[in-house]
């Protein structure tokens, strides 16, 4: 039976709640979110799906994902629910329409436009022309204030150029055990100076008031002014693929952060900015280690990433019910 979460991280899950949008006859298509994911290339095809499929399965409206045109074949066939758009390129798939990264960003830019949140890494690869692309995306991204997810090779973008994210307090990592190592050498952090806990302060700190999701046995969720514990029992299987539900359906909350700070909704606006990116990261970092855990308790050894995705309805119920009532 797993142990079951501390009381700190029932009450954090309460205000959670909070900025979980109702679903309101007044509402119209894209007002519960609109995302895009980033990332998708010849190798990986499954990362980018699971994220913006977790972010449409958690209760986005319109998920899209930014790709290389050979994975935007393939992901259109995983789904007709998400927009695939083959904007992206590698280096040896330039052609006379996009041959450089400038190419490519002025075709995402109006996509950017219609965003409430982004998600930039899962399957970009390390293709040079790529990361090139997903940095200048970031700029754009920066420049409309829009809040963003980096994980995977998109945290290679910051170990490489911290100053890309660094002070832009809308940015949230997600690095897993290897990824949080190489970005504390980065920034010169010292991994041994202080508790796990601290060690991820320091590391938000270092760049400049960010927030990290720092995954693993439990998550330390810290944007250098304080640091909350994520200890939502998760599942033994540690399969590839898992670390994307997170990016999804962060990118979700991160939307419905954005809905509850322009009122969309009637209630008592006692969470300010700053809180809701800490509220939004505990919420997606606990909804993703209780898709685990139930896959796990139905799939043991086998389970993969897909089965996470299928966890998402009910392990948002499990942990918000039917979401904010509109009576808080
Ligand atoms: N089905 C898919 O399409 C998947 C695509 N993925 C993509 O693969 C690319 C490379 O990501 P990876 O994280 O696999 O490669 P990394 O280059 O980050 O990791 C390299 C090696 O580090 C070790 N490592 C990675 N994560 C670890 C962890 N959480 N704990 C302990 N050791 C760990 C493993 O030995 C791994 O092979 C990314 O673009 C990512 O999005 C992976 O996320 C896995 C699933
Ligand atoms: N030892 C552990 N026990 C329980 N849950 C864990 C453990 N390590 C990681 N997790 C959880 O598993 C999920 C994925 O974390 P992981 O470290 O595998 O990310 P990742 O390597 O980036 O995954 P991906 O393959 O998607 O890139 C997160 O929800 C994290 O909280
Ligand atoms: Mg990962």
């Amino acid at each position: 039976m797993p142990l079951s979460p501390s009381a700190s991280t029932r009450e954090i899950l309460k205000n959670v709640k909070k900025f979980i949008p109702p679903l309101l006859e007044s509402m119209h298509k894209g007002q519960q979110g609109r995302v895009a994911v980033v990332g998708g290339s010849e190798d990986y095809t499954g990362a980018p799906f699971f994220s913006a499929n977790a972010s449409a399965l958690l209760g986005a409206d319109l998920s899209h994902v930014i790709c290389e045109p050979q994975a935007a074949a393939v992901i259109k066939t995983y789904s007709p629910n998400l927009m695939v758009h083959p904007y992206m390129r590698q280096s040896h798939h330039k052609d006379s329409i996009t041959s450089n990264a400038k190419d490519v960003t002025d075709r995402v830019a109006g996509l950017l436009d219609r965003m409430h949140a982004i998600v930039v890494g899962p399957g970009l690869g390390r293709d040079g022309l790529m990361l090139e692309s997903a940095g200048l995306i970031v700029e754009e991204a920066k420049r409309r204030g829009l809040p963003m997810v980096l994980d995977a090779d998109g945290l290679q973008l910051v170990q490489k150029t911290p100053g890309i994210v660094r002070g832009y307090e809308q940015a949230v990592l997600t690095p897993n055990v290897v990824e949080f190592a190489r970005l504390c050498k980065a920034l010169d952090v010292d991994p041994e100076a202080g508790e796990k806990k601290e060690v991820c302060g320091k590391l938000a700190t270092a760049l400049g008031g960010v927030t990290i999701i720092q995954k693993g046995p439990q998550d330390y969720i810290s944007n250098g002014q304080y640091t909350w514990v994520c200890d939502v029992p998760g599942g033994l299987k540690r399969s590839g693929g898992q670390g994307d539900t997170l990016t999804g359906s962060l990118a979700t909350f991160l939307a419905w952060r954005k809905a509850y700070m322009d009122r969309l909704w009637d209630h008592d606006n006692s969470l300010s900015g700053s809180d809701l990116l800490q509220l939004a990261a505990f919420g997606a970092a606990a909804l993703t280690r209780t898709c685990s855990r139930r896959a796990f308790e139905k799939k043991g050894r086998s389970m993969q990433a897909l089965d996470l995705s299928v966890e998402v309805p009910a392990a948002f119920k499990e942990l918000y019910g039917e979401g904010a009532d509109p009576k808080l």
